[in-house]
């Protein structure tokens, strides 16, 4: 039974820093189109300032949206400020995240990510049901929100005066933000709800992790109530610390110090494992909350006094020149570094412990944090934008505040061509359009259009699906190459070879075959959370594609079909295809600029030839540097499906499709150049390699016939 409302606990709204300044915020917005609002972490933007103007007759002609970079962060802070309205999660307040939405026609106030809202723009490019908008946490200057702060802009410049938009953020550079809206107002809310004391470190840790770890300990067993928050950089970062922490106070003397509860959070925590965290511990218990940055903005824990923060992230960077993302370990920002503090002193006085100096806080750390949009792929955002059909957009002068760089745009505008999404004028084409309602990256999208005109929709559908989980395998003990590997070996060998994503379709359609059961996931080392996510998934998707599901139908490797799904993969990812090197294994990417790549070692095994070769051409979803570039997510192709996208690229000119001045593509000869490298005499490591992948491939292939 669903129960509504319940009991806010902690810090009563009342007594929070915002709620002071309630008359003043409702002036300022009644009086203003757009308004920036600065207060402290804790100080109750994200959950009063709604209720506040809620109060005030805001939604009596239309709803309050409040954007939010992160899915978790959403779902909580929806789920709080209905607790503390007394109303059920989806009437009044609710909140709405790709592939989710707890709203209803009752719903007043809605938190969203700013991805959906952006989406909303598509259906309603003047966002009538809003009467306000407030953009939270513009601090984080994610893709969305400075596309949104850009569209806005353009919005509030024309339209009726009845929506107001509001900007909010702890750490924001107000006059920036002001600037960019003609001067708005920028409010300031004085006032802190409990202090937060800083501690630094006096030197520089050798390794973060080890440093983070024993500060945690010395806390847990010198310090008084209250639960940890320690910040690392991802997922095997964070089970390593784990993994640390859990030895050693399993060594401390029984009854020297309080229990503890150690939790991970991430985003590829399955969801109902991610709102642990949000139950309170049991009393004399102590929990350590081990996350990464998606920690950092918005979310409250009641209980967190101690927050450890080794003041590095995990960043994506996107290199237009190279077209690849490399994923890095940075500093992060002194805007991020406030951000975490104010993680702790929400419900309770509280301390943060910087494991680096203050020196370096002062002098090393960046002040604000480097706008995604200048170190992202633009692709699908640059669809959006021409999708609006908004006549007066360029995307190549659209109003952003901190443009990104003309080499990304023109990357991302020669993307969508290949991909038919535009024309050469740069127009928009009757297929982007479809591409962008799609609420997938324009390659996925352009893999579903391709399949539904081959007749192959059904399958195309599962593997976008499947490739929306975050993460599908159970850790394995064993290396997750090979655990793949022994799962497609042991009951899926009619598509072995092709590749992740006709292995993706069959993992999807052996599951169907047996009713859906939670049982064969455990068995074959899949998690059935993201299975049933991808069900969902497939659902919505069907729904949007108007696709009447008339059941799956098992792969078969010889069935035509299949050979259409994955000319529609190739399709697709014509902007992503590789061709083998013509003596190994090594693949040479097209485009702009070419890359000598591998297959990412967690990738399926592919089939080989006799002479331990793997398939001359292949696309991938992504390009990888970690170390060395690899390509990841990868599809057995032939060449001849492949010419479309090679004419392409000889003739690609961006003049036209940006409007703007040009870099052109590599001509039809240089890439007939690519066709053809030159022969590279095998090292004996590589001739070691073809010998034991041929060998591989011979064992199954003879277990196969079997
Ligand atoms: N889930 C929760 N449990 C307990 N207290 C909460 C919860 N959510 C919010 N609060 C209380 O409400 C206060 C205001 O939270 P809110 O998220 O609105 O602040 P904010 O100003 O938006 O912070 P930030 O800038 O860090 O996002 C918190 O400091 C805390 O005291």
């Amino acid at each position: 039974m669903q129960t509504c409302g319940g009991q806010a606990s902690s810090a009563l709204a009342c007594e929070l820093p915002v709620t002071r300044y309630e008359k003043e915020i409702v002036d300022v917005v009644k009086k203003n189109d757009v308004v920036v609002i600065i207060g402290e972490t804790g100080s109750g933007k994200t959950t009063q300032i709604s209720q506040i103007l809620h109060h005030a007759g805001s939604t009596e002609f239309g709803v309050i949206a409040i954007t939010q970079p992160r899915r978790v962060a959403a779902v909580s802070v929806a789920r709080r400020v209905a607790s503390e309205m007394k109303v059920c999660l989806g009437e009044e307040v609710g909140y709405s995240i790709r592939f989710e939405d707890r709203t209803s026609e009752k719903t007043r106030i809605k938190y969203l990510t700013d991805g959906c809202l952006l989406r909303e723009f598509l259906s309603d490019a003047e966002l009538k049901q809003y009467s306000v908008i407030i953009l939270d946490e513009a601090h984080e200057r994610s893709l969305n929100t400075d596309i949104l702060l850009g569209l806005l802009k353009r919005l509030c410049g024309r339209k009726s005066p009845d929506l107001k938009i509001v900007i909010t953020s702890a750490t924001l550079e107000g006059e920036k933000f002001s600037t960019f809206f003609f001067g708005c107002p920028v409010m300031k809310i004085p006032g802190k709800l409990f202090p937060v004391e800083i501690l630094y470190s006096t030197q520089e840790p050798v390794n973060y992790i080890e440093s983070a770890v024993q500060t945690a300990l010395e806390i847990h067993t010198q310090k008084g109530p209250g639960d940890i928050l320690l910040f690392l950089t991802g997922k095997e970062e964070i089970e390593k610390a784990i993994m640390k922490l859990e030895d050693r106070i399993r060594q401390l003397e029984e009854g020297s110090c309080m229990d503890a509860i150690i939790l991970p959070l991430h985003a590829s925590l399955e969801p109902e494992l991610q709102v642990r965290v949000f139950t309170p511990s049991p009393p004399s218990c102590r929990r350590i909350i081990v996350a990464t940055n998606i920690a950092e903005t918005s979310l409250t824990v009641d209980g967190v006094v101690f927050v450890i923060d080794p003041g590095v992230v995990k960043q994506h960077q996107y290199s237009p020149m190279t077209g690849m993302y490399s994923l890095v370990v940075v500093k992060i920002s002194r805007v991020q570094a406030t951000q975490r503090a104010g993680r702790a002193g929400r419900t309770r006085p509280g301390k943060c412990y910087r494991l680096y100096t203050e020196a370096v806080f002062e002098n090393e750390l960046p002040p604000v944090t480097m706008p995604e949009i200048q170190r992202s792929s633009l692709a699908g955002a640059v669809l959006h934008l021409k999708s609006l059909d908004l006549k007066d957009i360029n995307v190549l002068e659209f109003e952003y505040l901190d443009p990104p760089s003309r080499s990304s745009l023109e990357d991302a505008l020669q993307k969508l061509f290949i991909i038919d999404a535009i024309q050469e004028d740069g127009s928009i084409t009757h297929l982007g359009r479809r591409m962008a309602v799609l609420p997938l990256e324009p390659s996925l999208s352009r893999m579903l259009l391709a399949a539904e005109e081959a007749g192959c929709l059904s399958e195309a559908l599962t593997i976008a699906a499947m490739l929306s989980c975050e993460s599908l395998f159970l850790p394995s003990p064993k290396k997750s190459a090979s655990h793949k590997r022994d799962l497609e070996f042991k009951s899926l060998p009619d598509g072995m070879g092709l590749g992740d994503h006709i292995q993706l379709l069959q993992i999807y359609e052996k599951w169907h075959e047996d009713g859906y059961n939670a049982e064969w996931c455990k068995e074959h080392g899949v998690k059935i959370r993201s299975m049933m996510f991808a069900r969902e998934v497939r659902r919505q998707l069907s729904q949007i594609m108007k696709w009447e599901d008339k059941g799956l139908s098992r792969y078969r490797r010889k069935d035509p079909k299949m050979l259409a799904l994955r000319k529609a993969i190739c399709t697709g990812f014509s902007n992503h295809l590789a061709h083998r090197m013509q003596q190994h294994n090594g693949f040479r990417t097209l485009g702009a600029k070419t890359h000598l790549v591998q297959i990412h070692p967690s990738a399926c095994s592919m089939e080989v030839d006799d002479d331990g070769l793997l398939p001359e051409w292949v696309v991938y979803n992504e390009l990888v540097n970690v170390g060395r570039p690899f390509i990841r997510n990868v599809c057995a192709v032939k060449g001849s499906w492949c010419q479309p996208a090679l004419m392409k690229l000889s003739k690609l000119s961006v003049t036209k499709l940006g409007g703007a001045q040009s870099s052109t593509l590599p001509s039809v000869e240089k890439e007939q150049k690519v066709e053809k490298p030159a022969i590279e005499p095998l090292s004996a490591t590589q001739k070691d390699l073809v010998a034991a992948a041929r060998e591989r491939f011979l064992a199954r292939k003879q277990a196969r016939t079997k």
